[in-house]
């Protein structure tokens, strides 16, 4: 007998949340399909009352995507929790998360107000998230640091306005398993309505024990696991989904406990997590790292050539990492790569073969073998990459020797109209940034510039992500090709496209104001 654990995703909220550029409303559809293949339970996918962006955002995941309830979060505030419900009314199944903080630390300094106030305002919105939805969960921010007492008291409120889910979060992963296990405990003991509702825990990892601490609170009797795909979240980041729900399936047998995540959709929805975030996955990371199944020394080598068990307790194919046995080059088919792309976890509908092929048989010749790496890349940046986005790319030619200035010349198209100009800079990247800007005349300051291999050595393509700002707000864009000046030059457009449309959506914002 297995009781089943709740996974309640926050990827898209509590992991965005430590992004340096907000993801962009497509990258969020995106991810929000990614994640709803894992088959979580919950995905909570924004916070709607933060921006319009955000509402729209969660609007849309809530129409189009289907399977696991479509939850965004809000503050125990009127307003919160009327947008919260008014971007969730498309989902077939929604769920409303409110919060409020009860340590005496962060009701002291940060909200200002009694236990008392606090409660009475959990309530109150509660029963107002109730008009919306029957799946309101309530969360007590900072339980780790709350008196148990305290604890009780209002989790008693919340079940009786209507919560159904309650969460005790260690906010600032400042808890051990043992201290986290027992107020689980202490609750469940408790607190008289406490069979009404689920509870739920959400962990952060400050101090690298967010999954541990997560399977003791499930051990002690909690049932909903809150996490994100590869850990990223707000700091050190959140309990990590793949981490957590491999120990429930690997352990069932001493835990008795079960999720009804689909493993083998965790190591694509965690490198598509990572290209869109721009965040790397630690190569020793458990599960999903670049290292989680590779053996190194001999005696290891030895051992998994005489029976795999002995240094490794899951197949790579549990969590969908592809065994990697065909070579594709110019001389492949479509036939081979939609194989190819299928045991990646993709499904047609994903990409557009045939500007994914032309793409492949470009990169093919330019360097040989394409590597599984390379097909992720190109789908993520054909999807990014738009006919009608306003500024395209013709072309780019630059020159550089290490005894003089590097100079450069671009041809893009604007808006439809072809234009090329040329400059001089310190390198061809510097030359080519100032040959665009003489095209398009913005201010756009580069924050950040990155320049990292997608791919293993000479053979590898490169892929540049820019965080810039622009009339206060940041952009990330990202560029991939061959030549490092051409993905220089790809990323900075992409931002030019992001800083249009962001342009274009408060323009029509004014005109209906005008109306
Ligand atoms: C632990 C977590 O991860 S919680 C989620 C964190 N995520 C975010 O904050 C991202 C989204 N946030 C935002 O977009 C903005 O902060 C908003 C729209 C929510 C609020 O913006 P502002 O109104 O400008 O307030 P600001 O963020 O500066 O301060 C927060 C206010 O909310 C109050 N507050 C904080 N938490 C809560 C809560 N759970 N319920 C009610 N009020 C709260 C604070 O006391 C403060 O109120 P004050 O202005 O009376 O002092
Ligand atoms: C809103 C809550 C669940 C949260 O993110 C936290 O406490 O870390």
């Amino acid at each position: 007998m297995s009781d089943k654990i709740w996974i309640f995703d926050t990827t898209l909220r509590d992991g965005e949340q430590a992004l340096k550029a907000s993801l962009t409303e497509d990258d969020k559809i995106q991810l929000a399909h990614a994640i709803s293949r894992l088959n979580v339970d919950v995905m909570e996918v924004g916070f709607p009352v933060s921006s319009p962006a955000d509402f729209r955002a969660v609007e849309r995941i809530a129409r189009e995507v289907k399977g696991p309830a479509i939850c965004g979060l809000a503050r125990a505030v009127e307003k919160d929790i009327e947008a919260c419900g008014l971007a969730l009314r498309p989902a077939e199944k929604s769920r409303i998360h409110t919060f409020i903080a009860t340590s005496p630390l962060h009701l002291e300094h940060k909200l200002r107000m009694s236990l008392d106030d606090a409660t009475a305002m959990a309530v109150r919105s509660i029963k107002q998230a109730r008009h919306y939805t029957d799946d309101v969960e309530f969360s007590c921010e900072d339980a780790g640091r709350t008196p148990h007492a305290d604890l009780c008291r209002i989790v008693e409120a919340a079940i009786n306005a209507g919560a159904s889910t309650i969460n005790l979060p260690d906010t600032v992963g400042y808890v051990t398993p043992d201290e986290y296990a027992a107020m689980i405990t202490h609750l469940m003991n408790n607190v008289p309505n406490i069979d009404k509702a689920r509870l739920s825990v959400h962990c952060h990892n400050d101090l690298g024990l967010a999954v541990a601490n997560s399977i003791a609170a499930v051990q002690a009797g909690a049932r909903q696991i809150e996490c994100t795909v590869n850990g990223i979240g707000e700091r050190a980041g959140n309990c990590s989904l793949e981490e957590v729900s491999m120990i429930l399936k690997m352990r069932e047998d001493h835990l008795k406990l079960h999720t009804d995540i689909v493993s083998e959709e965790i190591y694509r929805a965690s490198r598509q997590i990572s290209q869109i975030c721009n965040m790397p996955v630690q190569p020793n990371k458990a599960i999903v790292g670049e290292n989680a199944f590779a053996h190194s020394s001999g005696i290891h080598q030895d051992g998994v050539l005489k029976a795999q068990n002995t240094y490794e307790i899951m197949s790579p194919e549990t969590v969908g990492v592809p065994n990697n046995q065909l070579n594709m080059t110019s001389r492949s088919g479509r036939h081979v790569i939609q194989h190819r792309l299928s045991e990646l976890g993709y499904q047609p509908e994903d990409y557009d073969m045939d500007s994914l092929y032309e793409s492949f048989l470009a990169l093919a010749d330019q360097k040989g073998t394409v590597y599984d790496y390379d097909l992720e890349a190109m789908i993520y940046f054909n999807n990014q990459s738009n006919e009608s986005d306003f500024y395209q790319l013709s072309f780019v030619h630059s020159t550089s020797n290490s005894q003089s200035v590097a100079s450069s010349s671009v041809g893009m198209t604007i808006g439809g109209k072809e234009m090329t100009e040329a400059a001089t800079g310190n390198g061809p990247v510097e030359a080519s940034f100032k040959a665009i800007k003489r095209m398009t005349n913005m201010d756009i300051e580069i924050i950040e510039y990155n320049l990292d291999a997608t791919g293993q050595g000479e053979a590898s393509l490169g892929q540049v992500d820019i965080i810039a700002k622009f009339d206060g707000r940041q952009y990330h864009g990202a560029g991939l090709a061959a030549d490092i000046v051409e993905a220089s030059v790809r990323a900075l457009i992409r931002v030019h496209n992001l800083i249009h449309r962001a342009q274009q959506v408060s323009d029509l914002k004014l005109q209906r104001k005008a109306v």
